[in-house]
């Protein structure tokens, strides 16, 4: 369970996040909307320890978020790959796992890349791999790290429209199967109701939480939830909140 008790973040002469209270469940899917500058980045940034807090508490289990870090149980995806260019793809695979310790095993790299749709390219380099193989390598990076909690900052955000609706269709199963918990920031609001069993709705500055909505959408997700009545009525209700957010 992830615990957030009365965070403030504040820099030199801005207050990025103020006074958020926010409890996740272990094995949620939650995902953070809301306008640009609004402090989506700072709370994934603090809740896994990348950010210290200037007010309020952070707890990943009862420890603090940069201990969780160290210990590999929190992987991050960000919109911008951050593969070493000079490792193929399957060593980048490994290799964050051994930098927190672990013993990585190629196999189990092997058969995470081949679920993430990358069979036959494990040992090209991210230069060969286009955006959308770049963040799948991320993904099944941070995956094979172990880590029990994903926190991923908008990372279909470089990625054009398809590509994007394919790999929110693969990571809601891939959830489904593994239940990480995942914290997953993006502007875009279709994504951020397909993905989400709780999506948040933030505001600012300084940033807080603004409004949750639990969404309630049928499984297994896949494109055709797209064009359902309800996904669209979900939609639009997390619009008309963000749009309110601006008056
Ligand atoms: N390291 C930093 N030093 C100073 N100010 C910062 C720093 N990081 C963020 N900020 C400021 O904090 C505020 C929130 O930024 P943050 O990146 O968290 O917002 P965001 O909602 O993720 O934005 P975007 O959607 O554009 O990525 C902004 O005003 C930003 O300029």
């Amino acid at each position: 369970m992830i615990e957030l008790e009365g965070v403030t973040v504040e820099f030199d002469d801005v207050t990025a996040i103020a006074d958020v209270d926010l409890r996740i469940e272990t094995g949620e899917f939650v995902t953070v909307v809301g306008p640009s500058g609004c402090g989506k980045t700072t709370l994934l940034r603090t809740i896994g320890g990348l950010q210290e807090p200037t007010g309020g508490r952070v707890h990943i289990r009862d420890r603090a978020p940069e201990r969780a870090q160290t210990a590999g149980d929190v992987g991050f995806v960000f919109q911008r790959h951050t593969l070493f260019p000079w490792k193929s793809a399957l060593e980048n695979v490994t290799f964050l796992r051994s930098l927190a310790g672990r013993e990585p095993n190629e196999a189990d790299a092997q058969a995470l890349l081949r679920s993430m749709g990358l069979e036959g390219f494990e040992n090209a380099r991210p230069d060969a791999l286009s955006g959308g193989m770049k963040q799948r390598v991320a993904i099944a990076r941070a995956l094979h790290l172990g880590a029990d909690v994903l926190l991923m900052d908008e990372p279909f955000g470089e990625l054009d429209e398809i590509t994007r609706d394919e790999l929110g269709v693969e990571i809601r199963q891939l959830w489904r199967r593994e239940r990480k918990t995942v914290v997953f920031v993006t502007h875009s609001v279709p994504e951020a109701v397909f993905l989400a069993d709780r999506c948040l709705v933030m505001r600012g500055l300084p940033g807080r939480i603004d409004a949750t909505f639990d969404v309630d959408l049928p499984e297994p997700r896949d494109e055709a939830v797209f064009g359902t009545r309800s996904f669209q009525e979900q939609v639009a209700r997390v619009r008309r909140t963000l749009h309110e957010s601006y008056d």
